[in-house]
């Protein structure tokens, strides 16, 4: 906070000391002015400014300096009191509404819809004039000025929040938080809500900057605060017939003092927004955390990951039609391994919600046991990652599973509401998600992201959780899990996300292990340590695991099984060591010929 003032320019530091000032007369000022800012002196009527009267006295003969200390006080409390309300009212609204319209169901897009309509008409009247017609109607009493100025706010609240969760709730970290387990709502206000507060926050500023004009222009057009009150809009009002008769000050002083306020919080929500982004905050003065000592040393691989890596995207030398033909009984013999299913997947087919246009997953099936781990490999954009949101019940808003069925031991995933998904995940179903830094919650600190996850299933208190945090931390390598904590995102290293990010998934030791592209971005040492952790924690304890990678060295080692993905359908299954040795399709011999010296 300190370097943000120290860096502000000259005219801010000048606007930031008329934003003190102002909150400072709010709280002192009818107590400081030399005379009354009240008391009628009809002797001293309309003089002009002097020593006596530095601003001169008005048509009551009150002195102008003392009713402009004393004035802020209603105009500010009045407006900040509305824009709370508005706040208060408009936030919860616009997280609801987003959330509904994110959902696809007709009856929640037509509650959206009716909501928006409704704001519309509020905000199609001009505002002052509606504020007006709600005090004409309700009376001129302080608090229905108060409610009409926070009715008239409202809806830019409701507005901003709206657009804020729509645009966040597909991000990573809120995809994240509900693949552990998260309710919509708690992810909409705990995880997506605070994201969209910088905005909020400098929004209030500008919103009590209006709401003081909104409120001194109802006293203007005698529609607010009624005289002797000192209040901007009044003293204007009072002041400007007698411009006519060059008796400037009473209307002059007033005008200037309510420009310099609005300004003054509008410009006061700009630098709040610096200072209080956490990157702005913290980055100087904290150096990215280094990576300490980690957990398990890793073992050789047997294949070389460096080596074997896919370049991506895949360059076609063979001709397309090579690849075209339909996987056979030959190809997917392998799909349905021996034991006990604990994730079925049959004739999988996702595209497009409104069913336009080609599936962009095609009859997808395949099976997992317990403690095995299949690989999912393809070239970009073969429908990898498709798959594992199709699994996690996590696709996107704009498309829709079609057709088939993905069972879970017994349980038909795509035949689970809201609340008995959320239980099945994170306790029995984890996930992993590419990119670390972004599954986690960039304005919360690692410490309160686990302990809420761990709340989320367990009814235990922070203490607890926060020891048990400690504890899962220490479990994945991380030095010093006690400061980790206290990290934002952006304060770890990738490596170090990455880490935390296996903690979440496996903290209620999962049986089926869902990780899409756990290492990518990471270089290669950290990428083998991160798949080690994932082997000796998760492959230990028999969880199941699908590991989504565009990487053959990877599934070549960590895999029991692999499975090649292409246009959105399995074109070969088989297990790791026959693949490799002896790939059935023409795309999969085009794969593994990349990366066989
Ligand atoms: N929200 C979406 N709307 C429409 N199409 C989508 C959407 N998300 C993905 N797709 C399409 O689905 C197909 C599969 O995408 P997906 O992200 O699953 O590929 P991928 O195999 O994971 O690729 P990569 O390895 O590059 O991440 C692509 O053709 C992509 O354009």
């Amino acid at each position: 906070m300190k370097s943000t003032l120290r860096d502000l320019p000259v005219w801010q530091k000048v606007v930031l000391v008329i934003f003190a000032g102002t909150i400072f007369l709010t709280v002192f000022g009818p107590h400081i002015g030399p005379y009354s800012a009240t008391t009628a002196s009809p002797a001293d009527r309309l003089m002009p400014p002097s020593a006596e009267h530095w601003f001169g006295t008005d048509e009551n003969g009150i002195d102008i300096f003392s009713r402009l200390l004393a004035a802020p006080r209603t105009d500010v409390t009045i407006a900040v009191i509305a824009t709370a309300i508005s706040v208060i009212l408009g936030a919860p609204i616009g997280v609801v509404v987003a959330l509904l319209e994110s959902r696809r169901t007709r009856r929640s897009r037509a509650a959206a819809e009716t909501a928006m309509r409704l704001l519309e008409v509020v905000q199609a009247f001009p505002v002052f004039v509606f504020a007006m017609v709600l005090v004409a109607v309700f009376g001129g009493t302080t608090l229905n000025i108060i409610a009409a100025v926070a009715f008239v706010n409202t809806p830019v609240f409701v507005r901003l929040v709206r657009s804020d969760v729509l645009s966040l709730i597909q991000q990573p970290f809120a995809e994240a938080a509900r693949a552990i387990g998260n309710t919509e709502m708690r992810t909409g206000f705990r995880h997506v809500l605070p994201n969209a507060a910088e905005r909020v926050v400098v929004q209030i500023s500008v919103t009590v900057g209006f709401a003081i004009l909104l409120t001194a222009g109802l006293s203007f057009v005698g529609a607010g605060v009624r005289p002797p009150t000192p209040e901007l809009g009044g003293m204007i009002a009072s002041g400007a017939k007698y411009l006519i008769v060059d008796q400037w000050w009473p209307a002059l002083f007033p005008g200037v003092a309510l420009g310099l306020i609005v300004f003054s919080f509008g410009v006061f929500g700009e630098i709040l927004n610096k200072a209080l982004e956490p990157r702005a905050t913290r980055g100087d003065g904290h150096r990215p955390m280094d990576e300490g000592p980690t957990g398990p040393v890793p073992t050789e691989p047997d294949i070389p990951i460096q080596e074997a890596t896919v370049p991506e995207p895949v360059p076609d030398p063979v001709p397309a039609s090579a690849f075209a033909g339909e996987p056979d009984g030959s190809t997917l013999a392998a799909g349905a391994a021996e034991g006990p299913a604990i994730l079925a997947v049959r004739g999988l087919t996702v595209g497009r919600w409104d069913e336009r246009g080609a599936p962009l997953l095609d009859d997808i099936g395949f099976s997992l046991v317990e403690g095995e781990c299949l690989g999912v490999v393809g070239e970009s954009g073969s429908g990898k990652s498709l798959l594992v949101r199709s699994l996690l019940q996590l696709v996107p808003p704009t498309l829709a599973v079609r057709d088939g069925e993905i069972r879970y031991r017994d349980t038909d995933l795509l035949g689970l509401d809201k609340g008995q998904l959320r239980k099945l995940r994170s306790n029995q179903i984890a996930a992993i998600l590419p990119n670390a830094k972004a599954q986690l919650h960039p304005l919360i600190t690692v410490g309160r992201t686990m302990i809420s996850a761990i709340q989320a299933h367990e009814r235990i208190s922070s203490r607890e959780a926060r020891d048990r945090s400690i504890e899962l931390l220490t479990s994945v390598g991380l030095s010093d899990p006690a400061r980790r904590l206290e990290a934002y995102p952006h304060e770890l290293s990738g490596g170090m996300a990455q880490r935390v990010c296996v903690a979440l998934a496996l903290m209620h030791r999962p049986d089926l292990l869902i990780a899409d592209e756990p290492t990518a971005g990471l270089d290669v040492t950290i990428q083998r340590q991160v798949l080690d952790l994932i082997e000796t924690l998760a492959g230990n304890r028999g969880t199941a695991r699908l590991l989504v990678t565009g990487d053959l060295g990877i599934a070549a080692h960590y895999c029991d099984r692999v499975a090649v993905m292409r246009a959105g359908r399995i074109i070969e299954i088989n297990e790791t060591r026959a693949f490799f040795a002896n790939p059935r399709h023409a795309y999969s011999q085009h794969l593994v010929s990349c990366v066989q010296p």
